[in-house]
């Protein structure tokens, strides 16, 4: 990396760091961000297929959720990382539409590769791109159609529709059923949900179809003692994060024994004290005890004997479920048990789930918890579905607090094409031919879906354009008959934010990645270690080069 000064070399940058300039640094950045495009492409829609990661220690996912692959796949290049960005920026604002985000995001690199071969300068192409989103986002927006509160049949369709090719197909309309209803069991009265309060509890074995809703928490835990009751009414509950134990010394110190007096002595101190402790949770008048932590052997009997229902080891989100569910404070030192902190549930039961006992803790004084427990053969087919559930609960959230969705199955993407066309020729000039290809992009839905399907894309957009030239916005495809069909009559409908969001942060990302005309990777992966260097002579790579 050098310039000439009178013959003479500069080096600004050590050894071994790596330059691309122009339309080299910009080609390699379009054709990485491309390939992760691709390699999502093949899992989008109804007919999308599967992929099957392996990992370095041999774990297999097998998935066709768009950011999971991407997240679990160890991409390197940082064109290629900014793309996984995406991914993660809608997951997190949306929880679907992942894959969506990241075939547009790369479709729009391709056709602004398609401009730059033209000469159009990549600022140019930028700011048309950001023209076309925010035009993109207010006709979607326009394009949307109001949820009615009440509305559980709407809900169910969208949560059905975030689910759809997800191996979850079979036993989609009953799991729908359970999102919708926790969904809406959680709504305050102005649409809002907090899905902190929706507890997914996965178990491997039984069938999709043993998956059910439990109103109120339940806990992967079995009570500590057999000779503790199984089933506990009217529980006062008692949340704590302090162990039942014998306390050990803080510091290390040496208790010298001498006699056999002397042990039964200590013995009986622990015990004294472990008794205490229990009396103390007695006196409250809890009934049912959450521990974060241990509850030693001795204070289980005791526990057991008051008729206590205890479990211990409790997970710290259990807990703060548990303490939002019943009422209860979480207490962290076992001097502040009082009957004031208590929480309340109807019922606190041990149950069998799939040959495991299980805590239900029931009507709850806060009916606002529900638990969610999916139940499938495999531990892949729990973990593929506890994702298709996470994407539905996301939706339906979303939908609730928007109260606006919009047609899907290609139909918005056609229909913003047609409409940014028409746009495009209003504007003019260079932009208008960014703006053009920003149109056709977003057709890469549709020809996804079509191909993935195993229809012709061509045919399948012909017939698409057609219907939507006519009038018909919610147009998108059928994937049953092969041909355009109202997405909106079959129930293929998404919340609206998944269409904006994935709209702007595909544009972003695009843009961004395009405005890059110079990379600069210093010699950290590439370039020799310092050792190496050290080898060499030192600091060869450092000539003429000033000491910062
Ligand atoms: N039954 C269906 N018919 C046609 N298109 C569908 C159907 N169900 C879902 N889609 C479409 O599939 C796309 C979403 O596919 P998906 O694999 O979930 O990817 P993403 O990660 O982007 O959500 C959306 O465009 C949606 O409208
Ligand atoms: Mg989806």
């Amino acid at each position: 990396m050098s310039q000439q000064l009178g013959g003479q070399p500069i080096l600004i940058l050590k050894e071994g760091s790596s330059r691309t300039r122009g339309r080299d640094a910009q080609s390699i950045n379009i054709a990485a961000a491309k390939a992760v495009a691709a390699a999502v492409r093949t899992t989008l829609g109804p007919k999308g297929m599967d992929k099957m990661l392996v990992d370095t220690i041999g774990d297999v996912v097998i998935t066709n959720d768009g950011v999971t692959i991407l997240k679990e796949m160890d991409i390197e290049h940082p064109a290629a990382k900014m793309m996984v960005e995406v991914a993660k920026t809608q997951d997190d604002e949306v929880g679907d539409g992942t894959t969506t985000s990241v075939v547009v995001a790369g479709e729009l690199l391709k056709r602004a590769e398609d401009l730059l071969e033209q000469d159009v300068h990549p600022t140019v192409i930028a700011h048309g791109y950001r023209m076309a989103a925010d035009k993109a986002i207010e006709i979607v927006k326009d394009l949307a159609i109001d949820v009615k509160p009440n509305d559980a049949d709407i809900l169910l369709k969208i949560a059905g529709t975030a689910m759809t090719g997800k191996g979850a197909e079979a036993s989609k309309d009953k799991l729908c059923d359970l999102i919708v209803r926790a969904v809406t069991m959680v709504a305050e009265e102005d649409g809002t949900v907090d899905l902190d309060f929706i507890k997914v509890e996965k178990k491997v074995g039984g069938s999709i179809e043993d998956s059910g809703i439990v109103e109120g928490v339940l806990i992967d835990k079995e009570r500590v003692h057999p000779a503790m009751p199984k089933k506990v009414d009217n529980a006062k509950i008692l949340l704590l994060n302090a162990a039942v134990e014998f306390k050990k010394t803080e510091v290390d110190a040496e208790i010298n024994i001498t006699s056999p007096d002397q042990l039964q002595m200590f013995l009986d101190e622990e015990e004294r004290m472990i008794r205490g402790i229990v009396d103390k949770i007695i006196a409250s008048g809890a009934n049912v005890l959450f521990c974060q932590k241990g509850i030693d052997d001795i204070a289980q009997h005791y526990l057991a004997k008051a008729g206590i229902f205890a479990t211990r080891r409790v997970k710290k989100s259990d807990m703060e479920k548990l303490s939002r569910a019943t009422g209860a404070t979480l207490i962290s030192s076992i001097d502040a048990i009082s009957p004031e902190e208590l929480g309340f549930a109807g019922i606190v039961e041990e149950r069998k789930v799939s040959g495991e006992d299980m805590t239900f803790v029931e009507q709850c004084k806060n009916p606002k918890a529900v638990s969610i427990i999916i139940k499938g053969g495999t531990e892949h087919v729990v973990d593929e579905l506890d994702r298709a559930i996470e994407d539905a609960l996301r939706v339906v959230e979303v939908a609730l607090r928007d109260k606006k969705f919009v047609a899907g199955g290609g139909s918005p993407e056609v229909e913003l094409s047609l409409r940014l066309r028409e746009y495009a020729a209003t504007v003019g000039g260079r932009a208008q031919l960014a703006i053009e290809a920003f149109a056709s992009a977003l057709e890469i839905i549709p020809r996804t879906l079509a191909e993935n399907a195993g229809l012709d894309p061509i045919d399948i957009l012909v017939d698409l354009r057609a219907a939507h030239e006519k009038g018909q916005k919610t147009a998108g495809l059928d994937v049953n008959t092969g041909k355009a069909g109202d997405m909106l009559a079959q129930g293929v409908v998404e919340p609206l934010r998944v269409k904006t969001q994935a709209i702007s942060s595909a544009a972003e990302a695009a843009v961004m990645i395009l405005r890059i005309d110079d990379v600069i990777a210093s010699s950290k992966s590439a370039g020799p270690s310092p050792e190496e260097m050290a080898a060499m002579g030192g600091g060869m790579g450092g000539m003429g080069m000033p000491p910062m």
